[in-house]
């Protein structure tokens, strides 16, 4: 599906990252980063394996620590900010990791009600059925309201596992490999929902991916990580006009083989 035209707001920046550098032990990963996340755009982080994509989301969500520099989301500055205020931050970014596994032992509508009650007390049973079905029906998966985990394919567990962040409402998505381990058509359908997920819900969201496919696709700008830096952001065609060949080879590994 063709991505629509994104309602990008550069005069609000939702994450703000000046000179942050990270090492661990001798080996320096972040060697001092810029970024900014606008509001409502897709930012997509490229970079080859053990570049530091990871730790960069962690340190945005503040599971890690900056050796320096610093760090603002939704007008929080992380690197100081208390474990309570952190935690209130928390519950308005979505986190779409790899390894968020849906439990298995509850049903699909049991799995997304859990944030729900955790995180809105006083919620209405009526309020949390309406919002279950709402969500499903965003990710496409209304039909699978009572199924288990193990009865959904690797494609339909992802969506779920996102529609499970959507439920807070989110203002900032992080996702973090979205299409890992995904077949090519899923991979289009995952992207095509990130997307949807932009239109729909209004979200900044960071993708963080070495698949190019997925950049391209979703990227309203692209980030591209590179010994310990962006050396090179802007949209995927000015990423990649250029003969870096740090650059060159991974396109060419994904376009042409
Ligand atoms: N808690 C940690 N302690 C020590 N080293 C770490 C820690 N977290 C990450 N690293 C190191 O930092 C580097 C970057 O890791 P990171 O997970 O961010 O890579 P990545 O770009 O996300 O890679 P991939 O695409 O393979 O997931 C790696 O060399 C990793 O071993």
């Amino acid at each position: 599906m063709e991505k629509q035209k994104a309602h990008i707001d550069k005069s609000n920046t939702v994450i703000k990252i000046r000179g942050v550098e990270k090492s661990f032990a001798d080996y320096d990963v972040l060697r001092g980063i810029d970024l900014d996340l606008y509001q409502g755009e897709n930012l997509v982080v490229l970079g080859r394996s053990g570049t530091g994509k990871s730790v960069l989301i962690k340190l945005i969500s503040g599971l890690l620590s900056v050796d320096e520099g610093t760090i603002e989301v939704l007008g929080n500055e992380v690197t100081t900010i208390t474990e309570r205020a952190l935690e209130d931050l928390r519950i308005r970014i979505g986190f779409s990791f790899q390894n968020s596994a849906l439990y298995d032992s509850m049903t699909v509508r049991k799995n997304l009600e859990f944030p729900l009650v955790r995180n809105r007390k006083g919620i209405t049973r009526k309020e949390i059925n309406t919002a279950v079905e709402t969500v499903l029906e965003a990710v496409g998966l209304s039909q699978t309201i009572n199924q288990m985990p193990a009865e959904l394919s690797g494609g339909q567990r992802k969506r779920i596992g996102i529609a499970r962040t959507l439920i807070l409402n989110p203002e900032i998505m992080l996702y973090d490999e979205p299409t890992a381990g995904l077949d090519p058509i899923t991979c289009i359908e995952i992207n095509d929902l990130i997307n949807e997920v932009q239109q729909r819900y209004h979200t900044s969201s960071i993708i963080i991916t070495h698949d190019l496919t997925c950049a391209k696709m979703t990227g309203d700008r692209i980030a591209m990580l590179l010994d310990g830096q962006f050396q090179r952001v802007g949209t995927f065609d000015e990423v990649f006009a250029t003969d870096d060949g740090r650059v060159k080879p991974f396109y060419d590994y994904n376009f042409i083989q």
